[in-house]
């Protein structure tokens, strides 16, 4: 079977990857999945597009092999844009999805209903060795709940409604959340492409 490597320690996101994939029998490898430990990337850019370059290009130079990287977040209006880029290490490092809701939830407690508008994005990077590297974006709208629920996904899924939905992100079934994410919408640009993975 085809092998694709995709640049992320994020278990949340392979698993999400493996199911894009499986129909164009395609097998996913994540850092995880490498006989060799991948030290940690740095993410020095100040935009996902910056992040997902630096991944993609990185493990591509080590490899010399076509990568797929994904950097994502989420963006809150209320609080500016935060927490953005910074959105895995929100409430600093080692990450801890919990403590990041936890900060936000609070950060947001005085902000009402109606003024809670968010938004997931997610930029895909391809990178092939020698060339420029090609990106994707996908978006997914929505508001930010006044508490958790839900078990299902990943990161901040316990406290993103997306819209036209009255439960959240981590209440959706698996199979539901990738019909609609950010990150489903950037794999759809991403098909037109798939050749060249
Ligand atoms: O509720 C969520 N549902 C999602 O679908 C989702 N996608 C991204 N995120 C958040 O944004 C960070 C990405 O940061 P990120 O792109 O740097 O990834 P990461 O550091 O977790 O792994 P890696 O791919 O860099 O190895 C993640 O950790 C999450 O907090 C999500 N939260
Ligand atoms: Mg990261």
């Amino acid at each position: 079977m085809k092998k694709i490597i995709i640049a992320t320690k994020n278990k949340g996101k392979v698993k999400e990857f493996r199911d894009f994939f499986a129909p164009h029998h395609i097998e996913v490898v994540s850092l995880l999945d490498l006989d060799e430990d991948i030290p940690d990337i740095e993410e020095t850019g100040e935009s996902f597009v910056e992040n997902a370059a630096i991944k993609a290009e990185q493990i591509s130079n080590r490899f010399q092999k076509t990568v797929l990287a994904d950097d994502s977040g989420l963006v809150i209006d209320s609080l500016e844009g935060r927490p953005g880029v910074y959105s895995a290490r929100y409430a600093g490092e080692p990450t801890d999805d919990q403590a990041n809701i936890d900060k936000v939830l609070e950060e947001m407690k005085e902000i009402p209903e109606g003024e809670r508008g968010a938004r997931f994005v997610c930029v895909l990077a391809i990178a092939q060795p020698g060339q420029e590297p090609l990106f994707v974006t996908g978006y997914c709208e929505g508001h930010i709940q006044t508490e958790q629920s839900g078990e299902n996904g990943f990161g901040y899924d316990p406290i993103f409604v997306p819209e036209g939905y009255e439960k959240t992100m981590a209440e959706l079934d698996p199979a539901e959340k990738n019909q609609i994410s950010h990150r489903k919408i950037a794999m759809n640009q991403l098909e037109q492409n798939i050749h060249l993975l």
